[in-house]
C-alpha cells in the first residue's frame, strides 16, 4: 500500500465554516485517519497550506492543528505547482474572483456555497471551470445529513407511493446582539456584505429539492427583514439590510414525473417548536415521513390514525407518538468530510463526481429567481440552466 501526498491551498479557514467543518472536521480528521483510501487500497494524504490575510491568526491556527504550512500571500501559494487543489470558504463576494484566479494557475477548485452572489458570475465561473479541464466542486453538505439520507432511502424504496408535497421548515432565533451575544456572523444580515436568507439558503434548497423530491420548475417567494437593527461582533449597532426570513413555494417535477409542491419557510427570527432546526415533511399517497438533521420518522398509509375533528373535546391523541423511527443503519460520518473524500478521489483517480460548479450555479439560479419573484410579486419559472 502506497501513500501519496496531495497539496491543498485552503483559504477562508479562519472563518466559522472554513475552520470547523473544512479544516477540523474534514482535512484534520482525514489526516488523523491516515488519509483517503483509493480504489486500489492506496492512500492519499492531504497536505494543506492555510492562507489568509492575518498572519497572527494563520500561524496560531496552523500551530493549533498541527499544520506545518501557512501563509498570507495567495499568489505565492498559487504559484507552487506542488499544491494542486485550491479550496475557498471565504466571503461569497470574493469567491468567483478567487476561483478564476486559481483555475488560471491550473488548480482544481473546491468551494463553499453559494459559488457567487449572482447568476451571471456563477455561470461565468462554472463555464471557466468546465472549459479548463480541471476538477471542480461546490459544497452540498445537506445531502449527507443522516435525516435526509434516511428520507431518501424511503423514497428509493417506493415508501411514499406518489409523492405529493414537501414542507421544509428551517430556522431558529438568531440573537440581535443587544441582550444576548450573536451566534452568527453579522455580515449575514447586511446585503452589501453578501448576507441574506435567500442567498444563503435557497442555494442549499435547490440541490436538496432536485435530488430528493423533484426538479425545481418554478418559484414564488416573499422575503422580509423582520429585525431592522442588530448589533455586530464589537457590540456596535448596525442597520440590518438583508432579508432575515423568506417564505417560498416551489413547483417540482418528481422523479416519476409527478407534480410535487414544496413549501419552504426559512427564518432566523422564529422560535423553535418542532423536531429539529430544520425539518422536511413529505406526504405521499402510501406514506409520509418527517426528517430532521439526523432522525427520520415515517407513517405508512395502513398505520395512519383516524383523527376526528371535535373542538368540544380536548385532543386525546399524541400525534408525535404515531410515527415509526427509521433506525440508524450505518455510522454517519461528517457530511463535509464525506464530500471532501469524494472530491479527493475525483481529483486523484477520476472517481465520478456530480457536485460540480454548474450544480452550484443552479443554486444561485434559484436564489435569483426567488429574489425576482419577491421583487415583482409573481411566480418565476426556473428553466434548465445552460453552462
Ligand atoms: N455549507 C454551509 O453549511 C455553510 C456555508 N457558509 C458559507 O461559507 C462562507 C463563509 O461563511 P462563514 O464561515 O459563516 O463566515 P465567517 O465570517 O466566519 O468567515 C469569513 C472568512 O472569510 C475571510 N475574509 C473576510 N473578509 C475578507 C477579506 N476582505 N479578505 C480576505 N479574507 C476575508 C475571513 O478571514 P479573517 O479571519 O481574516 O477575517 C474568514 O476566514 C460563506 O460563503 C457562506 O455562505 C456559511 C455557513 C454555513
Ligand atoms: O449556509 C448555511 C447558513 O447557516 C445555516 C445554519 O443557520 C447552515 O445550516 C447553512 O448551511
Amino acid at each position: 500500500m502506497a501513500t501519496q501526498r496531495l497539496g491543498i491551498i485552503m483559504h477562508g479557514v479562519t472563518g466559522r465554516m472554513g475552520m470547523n467543518q473544512h479544516l477540523i472536521r474534514s482535512i484534520c480528521a482525514i489526516r488523523a485517519q491516515g488519509g483517503v483510501t483509493l480504489s486500489n487500497g492506496d492512500m492519499v494524504m492531504p497536505d494543506p497550506i492555510l492562507v489568509g490575510r492575518n498572519a497572527e491568526k494563520m500561524e496560531a491556527l496552523a500551530k493549533k492543528h498541527g499544520i506545518a504550512r501557512w501563509g498570507t500571500d495567495l499568489d505565492a501559494a498559487l504559484a507552487n505547482p506542488d499544491d494542486t487543489i485550491f479550496f475557498d470558504a471565504g466571503t461569497t463576494q470574493m469567491r468567483p474572483t478567487l476561483l478564476a484566479k486559481a483555475i488560471r494557475t491550473g488548480k482544481h477548485v473546491y468551494c463553499e456555497k453559494p459559488i457567487a452572489t449572482n447568476l451571471n458570475e456563477a455561470v461565468e465561473i462554472a463555464r471557466l471551470a468546465e472549459s479548463s479541464g480541471l476538477k471542480h466542486g461546490a459544497v452540498q453538505d445537506k445531502l449527507f445529513l443522516p435525516g435526509l439520507r434516511k428520507l431518501d432511502m424511503l423514497r428509493r424504496a417506493g415508501f411514499f407511493g406518489r409523492m405529493l408535497s414537501v414542507r421544509l421548515e428551517f430556522g431558529y432565533w438568531v440573537f440581535e446582539g443587544d441582550l444576548q451575544p450573536i451566534q452568527r456572523p453579522s455580515w449575514n444580515y447586511r446585503k452589501e456584505d453578501g448576507g441574506g436568507m435567500i442567498l444563503d439558503m435557497m442555494c442549499h434548497w435547490r440541490y436538496v429539492l432536485d435530488n430528493l423530491f423533484g426538479e425545481v420548475k418554478s418559484v414564488s417567494c416573499i422575503g422580509a427583514t423582520h429585525i431592522p437593527k442588530r448589533w455586530d461582533e464589537a457590540g456596535k449597532p448596525y442597520e440590518a439590510t438583508a432579508d432575515d426570513a423568506a417564505y417560498a413555494t416551489c413547483e417540482l417535477t418528481g422523479h416519476n414525473g409527478e407534480p410535487v409542491i414544496a413549501q419552504i419557510n426559512m427564518s432566523w427570527v422564529t422560535r423553535v417548536r418542532r423536531d429539529d432546526l430544520v425539518t422536511f415533511h413529505v406526504d405521499g399517497t402510501d406514506g409520509s415521513a418527517v426528517a430532521g438533521l439526523s432522525s427520520c420518522r415515517a407513517q405508512s398509509r395502513v398505520a395512519t390514525p383516524r383523527p376526528i375533528w371535535n373542538p368540544d373535546e380536548k385532543q386525546t391523541m399524541n400525534f408525535f407518538d404515531q410515527w415509526q423511527e427509521i433506525p440508524d443503519s450505518q455510522v454517519y460520518d461528517n457530511g463535509f468530510k464525506i464530500q471532501w473524500e469524494h472530491f479527493i478521489r475525483h481529483v486523484v483517480e477520476n472517481e465520478p463526481y456530480k457536485w460540480t460548479l454548474p450544480e452550484g450555479a443552479k443554486g444561485v439560479q434559484l436564489v435569483e429567481a426567488a429574489l425576482e419573484s419577491w421583487k415583482d410579486r409573481r411566480w418565476v419559472d426556473v428553466p434548465a440552466l445552460k453552462v
